[in-house]
């Protein structure tokens, strides 16, 4: 995967993003966990009034215990002073409670999200399909793992610092009315200008500026996983140097980003301390003319300026938290991009269990004694840049197998693609057994995360390490490594529960033998190889095949050596423009084009 300068949708502006938010945040609220995260949204409502409440009583305790403190009154300053106490009692445990309830809150809703979206991700293969919808989704995996994450704390944080300072904007407003209304028509008219002046200057660049960010620090991170997993081929061609300018360059695009943000926050920060700075002053130049009048006592003055901090700073939250809510658009973005495309696969895939006809290829089942038919098969490779098929039939009956032959990249591996179901868009029908009835060796072996047993299970992972579940006893996942021809792996390694990376241990040659053994261990009515025997010697094909027969009633191969052709009773081969031809194998060394071509 490369850089992603593509298509990627950039946020636009607040307005665009705050229905995006929306929607991605109603998920939790409206979805099946909605009681817990109402629970948790009128506990934190609760609690942010119960906050607010007692910053107004600090507010009048302050108010009291400076004047008494200023007009000598030894009673009122020592009742003053156990308020405080009171108060600090209350508000210590209170504050301790607040914040744990917004890190459950966070966590509850983070729980919720990740797995809504790796839901999606692995329904309908999603993570397979997901760049094949004309929009770029760049580093799904950063997206589930970081962006849910400061999504979900960055939403908490915002929500409850609004929701608080719009309780204390209407609380304290309230007591800076009493004092001096004209001090409260200043305060809004002064905060509304800022807010819209900060918006205006720095909302869009912070806010592509920070999803930019994301982006590049998801391209470098995945540059850096993609040598941990490709570290041998690195290493044989000596590509390190490459390699290293190409995490240096990502590097330097992260670093060059970041600077763009760091430039643009300083001017952010120049202008807030310039926004909030200039006004310290301003409660006492309209207070003060009251107290030396007489018209206020010396503590009005304080709890004016008091109340006055906090209206300010409520109505200045915009211009305060303006980092955090341009990262919190950028992650909205990307959420609500990945979710939009999961829902279109999430429609499809749905549209296609119901059978839709049209720019789609049908999947049907097949009845004995037919096991594969392809009708009018007509596909091309994403983005229909090369037709692989046009109009093609063919039928496969019980007991039967196919070779599939052709050139290299006329489409053998795309035709299987398809009869998956991997590559949907086309024309035609394709019958086949059930789903669970089929399996597939792709060309290239995937080893999972795991034990060897895992390794042999795959991708059954329900069978555990029970011994005699399912009749997969030790003894009977020995036998099997013996019949691919891997006697002694199990001892080699330390046994079947050892965990290892096997992609790294396993030659490619015993990766194709271990991915055989799932197949014989599937017991599938129709098994598709691409290319499965490829890296096994001649005497190893023979005997693996031998096994296939027994195991598995009929099987498509894909292939390239001319041996292949005797342990199937028909050849498909390729012969240009979006055609092929099925005959009997017996037939290939007098009608292939392909074999004479040089095939092996
Ligand atoms: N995801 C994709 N997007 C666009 N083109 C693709 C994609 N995958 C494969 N192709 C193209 O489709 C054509 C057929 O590829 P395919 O892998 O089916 O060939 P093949 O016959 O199996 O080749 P080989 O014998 O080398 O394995 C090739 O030209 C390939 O480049």
């Amino acid at each position: 995967m490369g850089e992603w300068e593509g298509p990627s949708p950039t946020p636009q502006t607040f307005a665009a993003i705050l229905p995006k938010w929306w929607k991605v945040a109603k998920l939790w609220f409206y979805g099946d966990d909605k009681l817990l995260a109402r629970g948790y949204l009128i506990a934190a409502v609760v609690l942010s009034l119960l906050y607010t409440w007692l910053l107004v009583t600090i507010s009048y305790a302050q108010r009291n215990f400076s004047t008494a403190m200023s007009e000598k009154r030894v009673a009122e300053f020592y009742q003053a002073v156990w308020m405080f106490v009171l108060i600090i009692a209350i508000a210590a445990p209170l504050f301790a409670f607040v914040n744990f309830v917004e890190g459950r809150l966070a966590l509850a809703w983070r729980i919720f999200l990740v797995k809504k979206m790796v839901r999606g991700y692995f329904a309908n293969r999603a993570f397979f399909t997901l760049n094949q919808y004309g929009v770029v989704v760049d580093n799904p995996d950063q997206r589930i793992c970081d962006d849910i994450a400061s999504f979900v704390a960055s939403s908490v944080m915002l929500a409850t610092e609004v929701l608080r300072k719009i309780m204390s904007c209407v609380a304290f407003a309230g007591v800076l009315w009493s004092i001096s209304p004209s001090l409260v028509v200043y305060l809004f008219l002064y905060a509304g200008a800022g807010t819209w002046f900060t918006t205006w200057v720095f909302g869009k660049p912070l806010m592509s500026l920070n999803f930019r960010l994301l982006q590049k620090e998801g391209d470098l991170r995945f540059s850096l996983v993609r040598v941990r997993e490709n570290n041998e081929s690195i290493a044989f061609y000596k590509g390190e140097g490459r390699e290293k300018s190409i995490v240096s360059d990502r590097f330097d695009k992260v670093v060059f980003t970041k600077i763009s943000k760091i430039n643009w926050a300083a001017g952010l920060g120049l202008w807030s301390n310039v926004y909030s700075y200039s006004t310290i002053l301003v409660p006492s130049l309209f207070t003060a003319p009251l107290y030396f009048a007489g018209m206020i006592e010396f503590g009005v003055i304080s709890q004016a300026s008091y109340a006055f901090g906090r209206i300010e700073a409520a109505l200045g939250a915009i211009v305060a938290n303006f980092q955090e809510i341009s990262g919190l658009a950028a992650q909205t973005e990307r959420l609500a991009v990945m979710m939009d495309v999961l829902e279109d696969i999430e429609r499809e895939g749905d549209a296609n269990a119901a059978g839709r006809q049209g720019q789609h290829i049908v999947h049907l089942e097949s009845q004995s004694p037919v096991v594969l038919q392809l009708e009018g098969l007509t596909f091309s490779t994403p983005g229909d840049k090369q037709y692989i098929c046009d109009n093609q039939d063919v039928t496969l009956l019980q007991g039967e197998k196919l070779l599939i032959v052709g050139p290299t990249g006329c489409g053998k591996s795309s035709l299987l693609r398809a009869i998956s179901g991997l590559w949907s868009r086309g024309k035609g029908t394709i019958r086949t057994p059930d789903v669970s009835s089929m399996f597939f060796l792709p060309q290239k072996p995937y080893m999972p995360l795991g034990t060897l047993r895992d390794q042999l299970l795959f991708p059954t992972s329900a069978w555990g390490s029970g011994h005699d579940e399912a009749n997969l006893s030790d003894a009977k996942l020995l036998a099997l490594l013996r019949t691919v021809r891997l006697p002694g792996l199990a001892d080699r390694v330390g046994g079947l529960d050892v965990e290892m990376d096997w992609s790294q241990v396993l030659s490619l040659g015993e990766q194709q033998r271990v991915a055989f053994l799932r197949l014989l261990l599937h017991r599938a009515s129709l098994a598709f190889l691409d290319e499965a025997t490829s890296a096994l010697d001649i005497n190893t094909e023979a005997a693996l095949y031998e096994a296939l027969n027994v195991a598995v009633g009929s099987y498509v191969s894909v292939g390239h050596r001319p041996q292949l052709v005797k342990y199937h009773t028909h050849v498909l081969e390729f012969v240009g423009n979006g055609s092929w031809l099925k005959y009997p194998a017996s037939e290939f060394d007098a009608r292939s084009q392909y074999g004479k071509g040089g095939a092996g």
